[in-house]
């Protein structure tokens, strides 16, 4: 059993490099490094969004769900600015979804969200 990590905005920014480049995608932490030579959209979108919160970029390209796969072997922990950041990760996390909640999770993590942004 692996404890999971909590990344901060910070912590991303430190490794938008070449030599390690992660990625935030809908709420969670992506190390991309050996996969920037792989990526089919190719390494200067990734360059681009390196140590960032990517989802949007990620979701307007309209990823296929093999590619929403492959995220699941780069996942390294969860983006802690996720519910502080007024929603926008958390929001696009409900189509991002690499998430183990059942099919219908989108919606109650829409909802959920909503309920955290009133406490703010
Ligand atoms: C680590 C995260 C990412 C993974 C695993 C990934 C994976 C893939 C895969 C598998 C494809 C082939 C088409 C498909 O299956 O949907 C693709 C295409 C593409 N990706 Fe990504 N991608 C990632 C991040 C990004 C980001 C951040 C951008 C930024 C804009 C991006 C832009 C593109 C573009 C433009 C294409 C289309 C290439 C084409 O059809 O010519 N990708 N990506």
């Amino acid at each position: 059993m692996s404890e999971i990590k909590t990344y901060t905005t910070a912590d991303l920014t430190q490794h938008s490099s070449k030599d390690s480049l992660w990625l935030a995608v809908g709420g969670k932490v992506y190390d991309c490094t050996d996969f920037v030579d792989e990526h089919p959209g190719g390494e200067e979108v990734l360059y681009d969004e390196a140590g960032k919160d990517a989802t949007e970029s990620f979701d307007d390209v309209g990823h296929s769900d093999e590619a929403r796969e492959m995220l699941n072997k780069m996942y390294i922990g969860e983006y802690e600015a996720s519910i502080f950041n007024g929603g926008k990760t958390s929001k696009s996390a409900t189509s991002t979804t690499p998430r183990p909640t059942p099919a219908g999770g989108s919606a109650d993590s829409g909802r959920l969200v909503s309920w955290v942004k009133g406490w703010f």
